[in-house]
């Protein structure tokens, strides 16, 4: 917990100085008794932003709810269940729904191979949150993220509560991947080592800016790099052999993720950039809807959407191969809804 620690040391410090209870926050997980459900509950347990974790899913929410709700930190947790209208019970208040409910990849497959399970289940939680919590921000881990953010935006569009700067698809594992690779390669450690990776959440829309982290790379660490970055949830589906896919990194991720939305959200910091995957004008003219940049965090949700900033003739590459693949994840996201 070691990590925990120092990802919620510095609101602990705040949280001391701090009266004020309207800083803090429900928050629901759906999918919560999954691989990644469970331990990103358990980080977001500790997370002092939060008065109540909502923990939703299918099955066995009750026994996770119990076991972290023994926890002694201040949130008050529950467990729900579909039966006995679980789901609203679960989102009812909510400010922030973190989402990672759906099937994970086994070696073979792609993260597109996961639509045609995962579709029905995002559209669905989309249409539960539209009626209960239509001004929560939610954050989407389930994949495909490319497909699963424009069906969850789609959903909330036919329900009229569509808030842009409020739909965040999670593409954080990305960028923490990025550091860690980056840094063993380079020999330093990864919190110096910050990488803007840009695009989609799968294969070639994976596109990172290495020309921007100030290091130098041979041609060969460049494409040994990104190759890297590109298919790092490969490199996991295939050591768990079957047993599913990234999910203690992807708690990691997400926890983060979730603190910093919690903090601009409610925690009043300024300043903070995280990468994700939103409604962006950054290739709007190429067709593509949404696009993942850094992204500045405001009291709102999304305050700025920042753009490439210069990158080089290998990256522009890179982005010429993303984009059509971009393109087609996000059109078939969007007919599944309409
Ligand atoms: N965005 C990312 O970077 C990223 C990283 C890792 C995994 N993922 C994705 O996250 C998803 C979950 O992965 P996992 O390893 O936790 O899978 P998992 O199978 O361990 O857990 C998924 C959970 O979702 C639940 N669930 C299924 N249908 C539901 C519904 N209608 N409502 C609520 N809960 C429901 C299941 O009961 C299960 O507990 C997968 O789609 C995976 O591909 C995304
Ligand atoms: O690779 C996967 O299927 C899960 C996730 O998207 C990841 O990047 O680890």
């Amino acid at each position: 917990m070691l990590a925990t620690s120092r990802l919620f040391s510095s609101i602990a410090a705040k949280r001391a100085f701090s009266t004020s209870a309207a800083n803090l926050s429900k928050v629901a997980v759906l999918g919560a008794a999954g691989g990644i459900g469970q331990p990103l509950s358990l980080l977001l347990k500790e997370n002092p932003h939060v008065t109540h974790l909502a923990l939703y899913d299918i099955v066995n929410t009750p026994g996770v709810a119990a076991d972290i709700g023994h926890i002694n930190t201040n949130s008050k947790v529950t467990g729900h269940v579909p039966e006995k209208d679980g789901l609203k019970a679960a989102l009812e208040d909510a400010h922030l729904v973190v989402i990672p409910a759906g099937v994970p990849r086994k070696p073979g497959m792609t993260r597109d191979d996961l639509f045609n399970t995962n579709a029905s289940i995002v559209r669905d939680l989309a249409a539960a949150a539209a009626k209960h919590c239509p001004n929560a921000h939610f954050l989407i881990i389930s994949n495909p993220v490319n497909s699963t953010v424009p069906i969850f935006a789609e959903t909330l569009k036919k329900a009229g509560v569509f808030n842009p700067k409020r739909l965040y698809g999670v593409t954080t594992l990305d960028v923490v991947r990025a550091s860690r690779f980056v840094a063993e390669v380079k020999n330093l450690d990864p919190k110096d080592v910050k990488v803007t990776v840009v695009g989609g959440h799968s294969g070639v829309t994976i596109v990172p800016l290495l020309s921007q982290t100030g290091l130098e790379f041979t041609k060969e660490e460049l494409d040994s790099l990104t190759h890297r970055i590109q298919f790092g949830g490969d490199e996991v589906v295939q050591a768990k052999n079957g047993t599913g896919s990234a999910t203690l990194s992807m708690a990691y991720a997400g926890a983060r993720m979730a603190n910093s939305v919690l903090e601009a959200t409610v925690g009043g910091k300024k300043g903070i950039v995280e990468p994700s995957f939103v409604k962006s004008d950054v290739f709007a003219k190429d067709g593509v809807e949404y696009f993942s940049t850094n992204i500045e965090l405001g009291p709102e949700g999304v305050e700025k959407i920042n753009k490439l900033g210069e990158i080089s003739d290998y990256e522009k590459d890179l982005i010429s191969k993303a984009i059509p693949e971009l393109k087609k994840n996000i059109v078939k996201g969007n007919n599944f809804v309409q």
